[in-house]
């Protein structure tokens, strides 16, 4: 585990509504019976075409330190219901207290480029369980899923220019600051401002200075120079707390100071004003000046809409410092992920074979808040160029190996894809714990940072343009669809 914040156990991390269904389950003599649920989301944020799933290192730490501890039964034993009595009975506690996560976990790996409806995570084991599981899992895999998602949308904008992350100061609390910068470099980010992270996560921290360094001195040039003596090898110089131009210009007699001594200029931080316009007559300041390598940092609310407008007028910013838009997910601060019951073993059945499950789901007058059914798994067909389609469908009602296979679009039945058998794919959902026991290598922060950039190559250009996306094909496997058009006459009937 790399989440050093999660050590300690968190396992009442839960909404009360879990823990009053385990008690209903242990009571009524079901809380072992095996269920599946799938954590999935129904639309992609920022009203784009693909997300960035992330998290499952978090996941990981919370299963292996899942321990009601004595203190968390204590709590648990002082709640009470509307007639003041407790709400729990003792026998239930003591469960509590000796309860061992047993379940098996698939998820899909971090990085992974998801689309609506693919379950993101499976979890099969005692419905109890399961079921205590379905908020913290929620938690950690919106939250992260949707920064990384946004990060990657500003690594698409910035291209090959340097994007650094700047928000701890305006992050949801401590916990968002950290979840946030983790899921930003995942995402595609360069380096963080958030020493802590760096610390702990790994993650390559970057810096400039504040306007309040500038104005500690009687002058810019004083405090540029100042800066520069003490820090000659990371001198970038924020150059607009009083007249951005006349700040690059002495930015420039300091660069002049710092050559005479061996040492560079890196970098000046535009951070206020027109970016565009004093990007390039700073450029050309620089130039005329000998300063050809030094490079031009901009920050001040931007977002990608911002970075891409200016880029397009020729900004001549080749690092990005982005904050609040980026660590609260401004335009859209939550992925609506949700995690819904979709197979529970019958009572008579004594191993998990076809035919011993029933599939469940949930109906809704909103069609995309219908779930399906079934063991599901994420099968996605590409070839050279790319990803073709995602295919969802139901282990117990399709073979696992190579085999034909045909999926039905959701939006309208008649529209049918066929996959060879020897077309290639990759199954997307990979076990992570069996039994309760972690059988999952993650990977190191930074492989999971470039498995998003390799998974972004594999989609058509068209699946990441901002504006109308392309929609990337998902459909269910034929079987899957047919049992799930069945469930829902079925239940619709009665
Ligand atoms: N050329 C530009 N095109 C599009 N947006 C820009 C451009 N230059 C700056 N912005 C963005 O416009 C927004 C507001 O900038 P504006 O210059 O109006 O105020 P400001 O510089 O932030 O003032 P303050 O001194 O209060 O920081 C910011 O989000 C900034 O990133
Ligand atoms: O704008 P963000 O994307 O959140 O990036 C971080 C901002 O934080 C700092 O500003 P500061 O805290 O001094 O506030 P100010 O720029 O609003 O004065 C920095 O100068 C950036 O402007
Ligand atoms: O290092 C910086 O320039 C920085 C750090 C945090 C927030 N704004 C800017």
């Amino acid at each position: 585990m790399t989440n050093k914040l999660y050590d300690t156990s968190l396992s009442l991390l839960t909404d009360l509504y879990q823990v009053t269904m385990a008690y209903g389950y242990w009571k009524s003599g079901t809380a072992e019976k095996e269920s599946v649920f799938n954590l999935y989301f129904r639309k992609h944020p920022f009203g784009g075409g693909f997300t960035i799933a992330c998290g499952l290192t978090n996941v990981i730490g919370y299963i292996e330190n899942f321990k009601l501890s004595k203190k968390d039964i204590r709590y648990l034993r002082s709640l009470t219901g509307n007639d003041g009595q407790p709400l729990f009975e003792e026998a239930f506690l003591d469960y509590l207290a000796n309860l061992k996560l047993t379940c098996d976990i698939e998820a899909i790996p971090e990085g992974t480029v998801v689309f609506p409806n693919e379950p993101l995570v499976r979890v099969r084991g005692p419905i109890l369980q399961c079921q205590l599981l379905e908020t913290p899992l929620l938690n950690l895999i919106n939250f992260e899923s949707l920064i990384a998602t946004k990060a990657a949308r500003l690594r698409l904008v910035v291209e090959k220019d340097t994007l650094l992350e700047f928000g701890l100061r305006r992050a949801q609390g401590v916990d968002g600051g950290m979840t946030a910068s983790r899921a930003a470099y995942i995402g595609g980010c360069d380096a963080t401002s958030n020493v802590l992270a760096g610390k702990l996560y790994g993650i390559p921290v970057r810096g400039t200075h504040a306007h309040s360094w500038v104005m500690s001195f009687d002058n810019e040039l004083e405090a540029f120079q100042t800066y520069a003596d003490v820090l000659p090898n990371n001198v970038t110089l924020l150059v607009d707390t009083y007249d951005s131009l006349e700040g690059v210009r002495n930015a420039i007699k300091t660069g002049y100071q710092l050559k005479e001594r061996g040492y560079k200029l890196a970098a000046i931080r535009l951070d206020s004003g027109d970016l565009a316009y004093l990007s390039i007559e700073a450029r050309k300041l620089l130039d005329e000046a000998g300063f050809t390598d030094t490079s031009i940092v901009a920050s001040n609310d931007l977002d990608e809409t911002i970075i891409n407008s200016l880029k397009q007028q020729g900004a001549k910013i080749t690092i990005w410092g982005v904050g609040t838009k980026l660590v609260t997910a401004f335009d859209q601060p939550a992925l609506g992920g949700v995690y819904k019951l979709a197979a529970l073993k019958h009572d008579s059945a004594v191993s998990a074979t076809l035919g011993e499950w029933d599939y469940k789901m949930k109906l809704s007058e909103q069609a995309i808040k219908i779930s399906t059914p079934g063991i599901q798994q994420v099968r996605r067909f590409r070839n050279e160029q790319g990803f073709l389609a995602d295919m969802i469908y139901n282990e117990n009602s399709f073979a696992s190996e190579k085999q034909q296979a045909t999926m039905i679009d959701p939006l309208d039945f008649t529209k049918r894809r066929k996959f060879d058998a020897d077309q290639p794919y990759e199954d997307l959902l990979v076990p992570v714990f069996r039994s309760g026991k972690l059988v999952y290598e993650s990977q190191d922060i930074h492989a999971i940072r470039e498995r998003v950039q390799t998974q972004l190559a594999g989609l058509h250009p068209g699946v990441k343009r901002f504006v109308n996306p392309h929609l990337y094909p998902v459909g269910l496997e034929k079987n899957l669809h047919e049992m799930k058009t069945e469930l829902i006459l079925k239940l619709r009937e009665g």
